[in-house]
């Protein structure tokens, strides 16, 4: 079985009957969504909450029962993948460029569980560039405050255009040496004005479910 359906459908086993479910967007998620569509197909009574269009549009085709993340208050279960994740379950996120709703369904969920190949466990975060979701409006400002925060910072381009978000912004890759408080820093970026959030998840994750690379399971608790 390849890493990410591993990781992904693992999750899934912590999934109870008449849950309120997060669903994560990626090609990890996609893993534990199509398992979440299975096991809805075989009875289960869950209702989910999507993270992106692209996991709407998915958990739609599998007969997912979907609720707008506008009408709910709070989420049991929240299932999401990651770009960079540590032994302190400090996450770099965003790299499909759905940080923004991701990071409000983790924060209103009671339990959130990361999905990961091994490849992506470092020791320090860092190494993924931290995507940071700005408003177009004041992209020259942002990136210019950004830089200042001492990252590379580069507006994220899909087919030679900006990519542009679900929520219609824009997102600028920042590239950080190694970030040692990514704490401090996720609070320096959300504190200039026209950033709308950024892709540094910390005290957020309760588990992280990933894998050694030759097939076994590791659970960081
Ligand atoms: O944060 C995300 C999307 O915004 C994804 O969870 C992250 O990019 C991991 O994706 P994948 O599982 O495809 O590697």
């Amino acid at each position: 079985m390849n890493p990410k359906q591993l990781v992904g459908e693992k999750a899934t086993e912590y999934i109870k009957d008449g849950m309120i479910v997060g669903l994560g967007t990626g090609s990890t998620a996609y893993w534990a969504i199509m398992k979440i569509g299975e096991m809805v197909k075989n009875g289960l009574k869950i209702t989910g909450v999507p993270t992106s269009k692209a996991t709407e549009k998915l958990a739609l085709e599998l007969n997912i029962p979907l609720l707008d993340i506008a009408d709910v208050m709070h989420i049991d279960l929240t299932i999401d993948g990651a770009d960079e994740f540590d032994a302190y379950k400090n996450l770099i996120k965003g790299g499909g460029g759905a940080l923004l709703r991701e990071k409000i369904v983790a924060s209103i969920s009671k339990f959130y569980v990361i999905i990961s190949d091994g490849a992506k466990r470092c020791e320090v975060l860092g190494d993924y560039a931290v995507p940071v979701e700005v408003t177009p409006f004041a992209l020259n400002i942002s990136i210019d405050q950004l830089e200042k925060l001492g990252c590379e910072p580069k507006l994220r381009l899909a087919e030679g255009k900006p990519f542009v978000t679900d929520n219609q912004n824009l997102i600028v890759d920042c590239k950080f040496d190694k970030i040692e408080n990514p704490l401090a820093l996720s609070e320096k970026m959300n504190a200039i004005p026209g950033v709308v959030e950024n892709g540094l998840f910390v005290n957020m994750a309760n588990l992280i479910i990933t894998e050694d690379g030759n097939g076994n399971l590791v659970v960081i608790e």
